[in-house]
């Protein structure tokens, strides 16, 4: 999947300074980084919408519009496929690590509660110390 994701960056590189009469691209290069934007969050909707539908061959197609959407946005921010990769990379690592830690934190048993008639005795050992 990077290697499509990679070719379709790469593309969109080489488009955005195209004519916008003629490349979408280039036009949304032209109308900024807010019209990028949504659109990506139009083609989330989209995808959402389409899985809750339960149609898939519609997700495959919005989800490739948003991948496309996606990499136009990331070319406008400076981003690299490569930059994202490197960050999944490292959360893989981490979670690897984190498999390893216990699920939950170490259960330190409660201390057994005092019995009341012990307390008494202490509360009269203290009075009688008193005197
Ligand atoms: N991969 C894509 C790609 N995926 C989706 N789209 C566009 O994104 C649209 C989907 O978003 P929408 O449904 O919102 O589009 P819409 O229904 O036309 O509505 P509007 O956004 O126009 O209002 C599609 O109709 C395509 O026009 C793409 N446009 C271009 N590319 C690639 O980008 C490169 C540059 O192409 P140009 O931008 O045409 O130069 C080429 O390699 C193309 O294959």
């Amino acid at each position: 999947m990077s290697d499509s994701i990679q070719r379709l960056y790469q593309a969109v590189i080489a488009a955005k300074d195209l004519d916008p009469a003629t490349s979408r691209t280039a036009r949304l290069f032209q109308r900024g980084p807010a019209k990028m934007a949504k659109k990506l969050a139009e083609e989330a909707i989209e995808v959402v919408i389409d899985a809750v539908s339960g149609k898939s061959d519609a997700v495959i197609r919005e989800s490739a519009d948003l991948f496309y959407n996606l990499a136009v946005l990331w070319a406008s921010a400076g981003v690299k496929p490569e930059d994202v990769w490197r960050e999944m990379e490292r959360r893989e690592r981490l979670l690897g690590i984190a498999e390893k830690l216990p699920k939950s934190p170490v259960k330190v048993p409660k201390p057994a509660p005092v019995p009341v008639v012990r307390r008494r005795i202490v509360a009269l050992e203290n009075r009688l110390r008193k005197r």
